[in-house]
């Protein structure tokens, strides 16, 4: 029994469906892999590296967290990363996982795909076995490098394809469209990939409409501009289209002016599938669940709402319908138990 939101929520099965694995290096651990590599890092404690992560749009975030990257060399440092976030989103109640993660910002200084897909691969089975917590691996293009680039790490990804989920696209979203990508993305899904992008969190709503119309998305990540343009909002909540949320990541980028002022409530009630993540836990000051407690307390929400949320991330994940079904039916008994 509970009457308290905060333990309710702590025990509420969920998925999180929208964590870059990247963003979740706690400066801790992050001073723990320079050591370990001996890679120099330009901060002298974990405080001063805090202190940096004051951001004013995604592109001031993208500098530190391509920079904080450097410090993951080898597979133990890959699978060492995947086994914290995992620790922390089990004692988040989350049960499943669709973790996304950046190939080329390491192919790019010369660590090999194998080498980031291996060791994430090697802690998400640690995770399965710990905790019994279910993950998939998406592999996201980095929208400001080239399509070229892009098909280069489709190619290399090969021998992993039978564990990768699917493709994403993230990073700097303005001035680089959906578009872009069209072709990558069509060769992926040929590949039986599914696929999800990035769009509409600083990018304007033609940006989700290209993802749906050239990229065939099956998820879309943020999506909140979405909600400047109505006759796409009908769509989205027509298509079922799920929505991966990110209320202290839209804060910390200054997206949305606070949490007081999140639009998850105003989403829901348009009928939209949102669902509501982590981002980059380590950078924007909380995971997934510090998200569902900060826009619990901050719009208000009630134990009916909380849970449609984590209705939503079962039924947007891309787990086998029996699978959902499972998950779905442990809400139902938690919720039993909790009332
Ligand atoms: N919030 C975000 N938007 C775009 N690219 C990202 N890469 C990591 N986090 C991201
Ligand atoms: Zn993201």
């Amino acid at each position: 029994m509970s009457d308290d939101l905060d333990g309710f929520i702590a025990g509420l099965p969920k998925a999180e469906l929208h964590l870059h694995i990247e963003g979740s290096l706690e400066p801790e651990l992050m001073f723990a892999l320079a050591s370990r590599n001996g890679v120099e890092i330009p901060f002298k404690s974990v405080e001063e590296v805090r202190a940096a992560y004051e951001f004013s749009n995604l592109q001031d975030f993208l500098d530190i967290y391509y920079a904080g990257a450097n410090v993951l060399r080898t597979e133990e440092d890959f699978r060492d990363l995947a086994v914290a976030y995992f620790d922390r989103a089990a004692a988040d109640g989350v049960t499943h996982a669709e973790i996304f993660f950046d190939p080329q910002t390491h192919t790019h200084r010369g660590i090999p795909f194998g080498v980031a897909a291996n060791g994430l691969l090697a802690g998400m089975a640690e995770a399965e076995a710990k905790h019994g917590l279910t993950s998939k691996l998406i592999l996201c293009f980095l929208r400001h490098l080239d399509e070229d680039d892009a098909f280069r790490t489709l190619t290399q990804a090969q021998p992993w394809i039978d564990r990768i989920a699917g493709v994403g696209l993230d990073s700097s979203e303005v001035g680089h469209p959906p578009s872009k990508f069209q072709r990558v993305f069509d060769a992926a899904g040929a590949m039986g990939l599914k696929r999800v992008a990035h769009a509409g969190e600083e990018g304007p709503p033609e940006y989700v409409r290209e993802a749906l119309d050239l990229l065939h998305i099956d998820r879309l990540d943020h999506g909140n501009r979405s909600l400047e343009d109505p006759q796409l909002v009908t769509r989205l909540a027509r298509g079922g289209m799920t929505l991966t949320v990110c209320p202290l990541s839209n804060v910390k980028l200054c997206n949305v002016a606070s949490i007081d002022v999140h639009p998850i409530d105003r989403m829901l009630k348009l009928g939209l599938r949102a669902t509501v993540n982590s981002d980059d836990p380590a950078y924007f000051g909380g995971y997934i669940g510090d998200n569902y407690r900060a826009v619990a307390r901050g719009r208000g929400l009630g134990r009916d709402a909380i849970v449609t949320l984590a209705r939503n991330s079962f039924l947007g994940s891309f787990l086998a319908d029996d699978a959902v079904a499972a998950h779905l039916d442990r809400i139902d008994t938690y919720c039993a138990e909790a009332r």
